[in-house]
């Protein structure tokens, strides 16, 4: 079995629903994302031949995806009042509304699906949210 990883960042700013503590308030964070793939075989022909996947565009896919959350305010759906999200949109301000409370697990969970349906072979996710703080997402076999 073969195994690639790459990494992106992107900035944010969150809050947590429902947390008794600091985390109830609006904060941000560089979180960091880590992506595995594995494949048992190498290409045959071309660019990939003996490659998994050319890290060139292993690493195209995962920024891409990565920076649809980048300087963004990352809000759970149904966590602010609709005149809350209107107010802060007409301020000019970007929300990334999403249907999950934001904490590493589900950041994690969710780029390992977004990136499963792209194609890529993906094995895990590191979710990063500080420096020592990390959630993996393992797909299952
Ligand atoms: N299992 C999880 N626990 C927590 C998550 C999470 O996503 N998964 N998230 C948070 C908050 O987002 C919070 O911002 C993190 O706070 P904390 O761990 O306290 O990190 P700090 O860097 O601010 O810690 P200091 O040591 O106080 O500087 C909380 N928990
Ligand atoms: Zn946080």
């Amino acid at each position: 079995m073969y195994q690639l990883k790459t990494e992106a960042s992107f900035d944010g700013a969150h809050f947590l629903t429902d947390y008794n503590g600091k985390c109830e308030n609006l904060h941000g964070h560089r979180w960091r994302v880590v992506v595995y793939i594995r494949q048992a075989s190498l290409g045959t022909d071309g660019t990939e031949r003996d490659m998994v996947l050319d890290f060139g565009e292993f690493k195209r896919i995962v920024r891409e995806e990565v920076a649809r959350f980048d300087h963004m305010f990352l809000v759970e759906e149904g966590s602010l009042a609709p005149d809350t999200v209107a107010c802060l949109e007409r301020e000019g301000f970007t929300l990334r509304m999403l249907p999950f409370r934001t904490t590493a697990e589900n950041l994690a969970r969710n780029f390992a699906e977004v990136l499963l349906g792209r194609g890529l072979p993906v094995s895990r996710v590191d979710c990063y949210e500080t420096p020592l703080n990390c959630a993996t997402y393992l797909v299952d076999e």
